[in-house]
């Protein structure tokens, strides 16, 4: 889908920012063409075009956009109905009609987007899923409902606003000095309408003049009551029952303090002290809202953690400041998580687990055969990364793939266990079933591409050799990683989790060449993790001299002792050609005397890990 923000103004930066930043193709056209990345021959390249243009505009816009791109569909986000529909019914365009109550200096998290038309087009579903995805809070009403609300809404707000600015003209050169919070913050919402755009203001209350009559009735019927204590009384009870959203009123009152224009040391260091308590009193209110979510998570069965949603947030946030980004990001990164840590222990989390990603890989299968729950688990978009995660105390567990039945070793897990300072405490074998999905039923013959990990393509060089012969393979770094490639003349290699968790179309079940396909993981954790007693297997790298018999003379550590090796690798040691570090898993627990032995023979061992078979990983309790 391709985006043009026709018009570069406030509310257009705001929705080129909001698309950029989710990866959609976005470019700005405005009649000046310094804000334009792209001229008005190019306007007929989009699939969507979001009309950003001031009211008094709207109609040239429409007709410049018809007599360049017609099919476009196209996004009406004015305030004032009339003045944009009847030109968009006019030139047959396709529109999707919204008012967006917020202003360019606003968030879309949690504001109000009202649809009041669509078309019927996929582009408007994917539109309106990403901001409501975005938290903005999403209804649905008709055009005449829309105009009587915003006479209500809008023209009230603002008809009072005038009011109160009027009857205070020239009363309050020294507001700041002498006002209450309630005061003030009218003050400034009065100053903030005035200073904007007149027209706008008088269209609202073109469109509120039936309105307006009601209001000054009330003014003088209000009057009347407040001549008498009784009547009063009365009013306020009954007002009570509907107005009673206080709660947080406070925190709306205080924020005002951070725009006041404060002077001289002291005053400035109250502003700042003023500012530091309204940041941790809305520090308190998100990891609130984290507890909030955690619940909604642990129903919904999804990870505490969710790295795609930290990255949008993380890359919005350093576009919408000139402050360091580094630093930025750096604080956002605590506060998420502080957050995150409240999530856990909320739900009870005490361990968090590292897993192969994102959601739908056959490390994610295994970590929830293992784990029984996506809460604990943090996905890694490399098996190094997991080593990372574990390494710097990120995650507690990592789940990392060792050996595979027809491939045999993951040659990357047994790297990093080499270089990082974690160690291995279990091992799990699981099964695994590939199955060949695509977005939809296709017949083999029209795929023309197939998307997987290295690994998973080699398992099912059978399957693909016979049948799918004409089909490119691309790879990619996890097999759910290439369901995100997918399109509709394409399919993936992929587990059964990932075809339900994606809502795919399973083409072909089990096409592993063998029909016995598994994996062994190891469980690793950080180095000097407590030893339980019941090991029964090492795992172990270790060196020997260039010279005849060296290797032998190891191996006879474990012959003598009877001691059965079920593994035994060599690796580049990465120091010469033909320098090489040996991985060996003995099916015992290495006792002291024997490890010993094994140094006096080798020139370097470590051992990566004393470990059992395991079924299940306990991360709720202990
Ligand atoms: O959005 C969520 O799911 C949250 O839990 C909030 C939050 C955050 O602190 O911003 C925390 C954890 C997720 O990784 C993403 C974001």
């Amino acid at each position: 889908m391709r985006i043009l923000i026709y018009g570069m103004g406030g509310m257009g930066g705001i929705f080129h920012r909001f698309f950029e930043n989710r990866g959609y193709f976005v470019k700005g056209y405005d009649l000046n063409p310094d804000r334009s990345e792209v001229s008005y021959g190019e306007i007929d390249g989009f699939d969507v075009i979001f009309l950003c243009v001031p009211m008094d505009e709207i109609e040239n816009a429409l007709e410049d956009i018809a007599r360049k791109n017609r099919s476009a569909l196209i996004v009406d986000i004015s305030t004032l109905k009339n003045l944009a529909i009847p030109h968009l019914e006019r030139l047959g365009f396709d529109y999707l009609s919204i008012h967006p109550m917020f202003g360019p200096d606003s968030e879309i998290g949690l504001s109000n987007i009202i649809v009041v038309h669509e078309s019927g087009r996929e582009e408007e579903r994917v539109i309106l899923e990403e901001f409501r995805r975005a938290g903005a809070i999403i209804s649905h009403i008709s055009v005449e409902e829309h105009d009587r609300k915003m006479a209500e809404i809008q023209g009230t707000a603002h008809f009072l606003l005038f009011l109160f600015a009027l009857t205070l003209r020239g009363r309050f050169g020294k507001a700041y000095h002498y006002g209450s919070p309630i005061f003030l913050v009218m003050h400034k919402l009065a100053s903030r309408i005035i200073n904007q755009d007149w027209r706008l203001y008088y269209h609202i209350q073109k469109n509120a003049e039936e309105l307006r009559k009601e209001i000054l009735e009330n003014a003088r019927v209000l009057d009347e009551i407040m001549k008498d204590e009784r009547s009063f009384k009365g009013l306020v009870d009954e007002l009570r029952e509907e107005f009673d959203d206080y709660r947080d009123s406070t925190i709306v009152l205080d924020a005002y303090k951070t725009t006041v224009n404060a002077e001289g040391i002291d005053m400035l260091r109250g502003y700042i002290r003023a500012i530091d308590s309204l940041v941790l009193r809305l520090i308190e209110k998100r990891v609130e809202a984290g507890r909030k979510v955690a619940m909604e998570k642990l129903k919904l069965n999804e990870p505490v953690e969710i790295s795609h949603v930290e990255d949008v947030k993380l890359r919005e946030l350093v576009t919408k400041t000139e402050l360091n980004p580094v630093m930025v990001s750096e604080i956002f990164e605590r506060l998420m998580k502080l957050t995150k840590e409240e999530e856990y222990r909320i739900l009870g989390v005490r361990k968090k687990v590292a897993v192969l990603g994102p959601p739908g890989s056959f490390s994610e299968e295994t970590a929830l055969k293992l784990v029984g729950s996506r809460l604990p688990l943090i996905y890694q978009s490399k098996v190094e990364d997991i080593f990372l995660a574990v390494e710097s105390g990120k995650a507690d567990y990592g789940i990392v793939p060792i050996e595979n039945s027809l491939q045999g070793t993951v040659l990357q897990t047994l790297d990093a266990l080499l270089r990082h300072d974690v160690e291995v405490f279990a091992e799990y074998e699981s099964e695994i079933r590939h199955n060949l999905v695509a977005k939809k039923r296709l017949p083999l013959r029209d795929i023309e591409v197939v998307y997987s990990h290295p690994q998973a393509i080699a398992q099912c060089s059978e399957f693909i050799n016979n049948y799918l012969p004409h089909a490119e393979i691309r790879y990619t770094r996890t097999t759910s990683e290439a369901i995100e490639m997918l399109d509709d003349r394409s399919a993936a290699i992929a587990s059964e989790l990932a075809a339900k968790l994606y809502r795919l179309q399973v083409i072909k079940r089990d096409i592993q060449s063998l029909t016995s396909n598994r994996t062994r993981f190891y469980i690793i954790r950080r180095s000097g993790g407590s030893v339980n007693g019941d090991e029964s297997l090492t795992c172990l790298f270790f060196g020997v001299d260039d010279r005849p018999g060296a290797l032998y003379r190891v191996l006879e550590v474990f012959y003598k002792n009877g001691i059965n090796l079920r593994k035994l690798e060599s690796r580049p040691a990465g120091t010469r050609l033909g320098d090489y570090i040996f991985f060996a898993e003995a099916e015992e627990k290495l006792g002291e005397n024997i490890v010993e032995e094994i140094k006096k023979r080798t020139t370097f061992c470590k051992v990566a890990g004393f470990f059992r078979k395991v079924d299940r990983l306990d991360v709720f309790t202990g």
